[in-house]
């Protein structure tokens, strides 16, 4: 099946556990863009929700659907969100940040209480690893992370746009870091998390409460 027609199943799926009177976080990239879109169907239909955008690409069409947005910072938690991942084991470890938006993906995410992801196949894997992992950097020291990062066994890459380093929605660079298979995120994490003028990174551990993953005409749910 073409992996767009599995990103539309999986959001289908996913937007099934809206329910009226929630405060909803809006993903990011081409499979979240399906459940957006989902999600305006509903509103148009009578459902009464909030929306918390993950990035400016998702506001803008949030608000294109007429999806009522709310200000992150007059709430004290999200009730669900639906967002798409690079990644994810069955362990539900993800990688997210392809498209630059994790930081506000993982903001998003740790305020939720129910974080629905959800993917096509070809996302599923044993270990995290293949994509590398995008790590979000403040713009003046970028050298020095990327020294750091290949001291902790990581070969990365400052990601481009039309020649020029890829600025996220808060002005900052993306290191994609290729760490090969990872064998231990959790330390990965803290390791990571330790380097000055990193921002944040891709790594999602412990944040997912389910994966929907569509797989042809099937729907798996990887659940803890
Ligand atoms: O920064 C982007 C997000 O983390 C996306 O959710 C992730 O890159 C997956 O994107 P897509 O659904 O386009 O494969």
């Amino acid at each position: 099946m073409n992996p767009n027609n599995e990103k539309q199943r999986a959001a289908l799926e996913a937007v099934k556990e809206i329910q009226n009177g929630m405060i909803v976080g809006l993903g990011t990239g081409s499979t979240a863009y399906y459940a957006i879109q989902a999600t305006g169907e509903l509103v148009k239909q009578g459902l009464q929700i909030q929306a918390v955008p993950t990035s400016e690409h998702t506001r803008e069409m949030a608000a294109s659907l007429q999806i009522p947005l709310v200000d992150i910072n007059t709430i004290d938690h999200i009730d669900l969100t639906i967002d798409g991942a690079d990644e994810f084991t069955p362990k539900l470890e993800l990688i997210k940040g392809g498209g630059g938006a994790l930081l506000r993906e993982k903001i998003v995410a740790s305020m939720t209480r129910r974080f629905i992801v959800i993917t096509d196949s070809s996302k599923k894997v044993d270990k995290l690893g293949k994509f590398k992992v995008p790590i979000e950097v403040i713009p003046f020291s970028y050298n020095y992370v990327l020294r750091k990062l290949q001291k902790l066994g990581g070969q990365g890459i400052v990601r481009k746009k039309e020649d020029q380093p890829y600025q996220t929605d808060q002005g900052n660079y993306i290191i994609d870091a290729d760490f090969g298979l990872i064998e231990d995120p959790t330390t990965l994490e803290k390791q990571i998390n330790t380097i000055v003028g990193v921002v944040e990174h891709g790594l999602f551990l412990n944040l997912a409460s389910r994966v929907i993953m569509a797989q042809g005409d099937d729907i798996v749910v990887f659940e803890k």
